[in-house]
């Protein structure tokens, strides 16, 4: 049988079927495309200024290898005048963060980017490992969650950035609609859907540039590009919700391909209508530093990774034949039964953001969420754990301090 030739070029051999949706491209083109198609989120969203300085949130996974990856070529290629750096988050993790970080420094090295390293131990005074010991694998992701998002924030503040973009993708934006409508945390999910999380109480700056790739899209791009990433998965069990929520969301896309962005369109439509007040910003503003898909992780459950490539072939043809297996199903005609009258809304009380007593992050508690699970843990810290932590006699721990010097360098 005769090769199948690239649907853009009409010339080179098509060696990707691109999930998003089925086009047969060669390896160029699809390099190129994906490329453009960032760029085009970019500009759309007039998301940099020139002259700008942004840390990538650099996990060594797939998704910020691939963001920085990208980044670097189209400042080059586009003249974007920005000056990245990577940005990573030591959550204290034996066996795998180590082992990422690995992947992070090479990659700072071949993107000539400068590297700042931030571990929840000097921050918190507890690493995810302590935290696991304490508190046991269910419920950690939640402790590890919020920790990140202050952390990137206190890593951007300490290298004087306001931007701090992570490796967000798609199908993470999609869950996290699916899991908000699921939850019918409307003003949640209306965050969770713009590009940019920022808020008048913190002076940084999230965003996601990969918003409308491809999970998929970003595996195939690293491993044509042969980019240095790391791919095993947190060794700590994920978020059960999030992990049903992004099984559902492939399912469907097994179905129907241009599910995932359908869902992050309809997120969209159904964020553009929630109130400003609601949704606690206008452009997004006051989303809730504490908002669960802008610090990262989410869980890893189900997701797809660097050895996945032969596997994510094999998924392409199935998806093929599952287009074929598409029925409509219709619902049963309602019968002229008397409707009740409907209910009211439920009325949605919008946030009001401020800073935690603490330690000074945005929060819209009077303690954050970090600090009151910094409360749990040490309450329940060992004895001679404790010991070490409160060394002044006041009984102001090590800790506090730790993030009160943090706080000072976060203002
Ligand atoms: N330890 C970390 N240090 C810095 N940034 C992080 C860290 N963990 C997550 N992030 C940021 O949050 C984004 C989402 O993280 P998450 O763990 O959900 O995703 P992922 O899809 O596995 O991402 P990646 O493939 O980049 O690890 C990452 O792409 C990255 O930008």
């Amino acid at each position: 049988m005769a090769p199948t030739v690239c649907f853009n070029c009409k010339e080179a051999r098509a060696v990707i079927i691109r999930p998003k949706n089925r086009h047969k491209l060669c390896r160029a083109c699809f390099i190129q495309i994906f490329e453009t198609e960032v760029h085009e989120t970019i500009i759309g969203t007039k998301l940099f200024f020139r002259g700008e300085r942004v840390a990538i949130g650099a996990s060594g996974g797939k998704d910020s290898t691939v963001l920085a990856a990208v980044l670097k070529t189209l400042n080059e290629r586009y003249d974007y005048g920005l000056n990245l750096c990577l940005l990573s988050i030591d959550e204290g993790i034996r066996g795998y963060r180590d082992d990422s970080l690995e992947t992070v420094k090479r990659n700072a090295v071949q993107y000539e980017m400068p590297l700042e390293i931030v571990g929840y131990g000097e921050l918190y005074g507890w690493t995810m490992d302590q935290v696991v010991a304490q508190v046991g694998k269910k419920g950690n992701c939640t402790y590890c969650g919020v920790f990140r998002r202050q952390a990137l924030d206190r890593g951007a503040a300490r290298l004087g950035i306001k931007h701090v973009v992570t490796g967000h993708n798609a199908d993470d934006v999609a869950e996290t609609v699916m899991m908000n409508l699921l939850r019918g945390d409307l003003p949640r999910l209306s965050r969770g859907t713009s590009i940019v999380t920022d808020s008048d109480a913190s002076d940084i700056k999230r965003s996601k540039p990969l918003k409308y790739a491809y999970e998929k899209e970003i595996v195939l791009y690293a491993h044509h590009r042969q980019l240095d990433y790391f791919s095993t998965e947190c060794i700590y069990s994920p978020e059960a919700f999030r992990g049903s929520a992004r099984t559902l969301i492939k399912d469907l896309e097994k179905i129907r391909p241009s599910s995932i962005l359908d869902i992050v369109k309809s997120g969209e439509d159904m964020a553009a209508l929630v109130p400003v007040e609601v949704r606690g910003s206008g452009k997004s503003k006051h989303a809730g530093a504490e908002d669960e898909s802008a610090g990262g992780c989410g869980s890893q459950n189900g997701r797809s990774s660097g050895g996945e490539m032969a596997a994510m072939e094999k998924q392409l043809t199935e998806n093929d034949a599952a287009e074929s297996r598409e029925t409509e199903i219709k619902l049963p005609v309602a019968t002229s039964k008397k409707s009740k009258p409907a209910k009211p809304a439920k009325q949605i009380k919008g946030q009001t953001m401020g800073h935690c007593e603490r330690c000074g992050y945005i929060s819209s508690q009077r303690i954050c969420k970090a600090c009151t699970l910094l409360d749990g843990l040490n309450r329940n810290r060992p004895k001679t754990a404790i010991e070490v932590g409160m060394e002044d006699e006041e009984g102001s721990s090590t800790l506090m301090r730790q993030m009160e010097r943090a706080q000072l360098g976060a203002t």
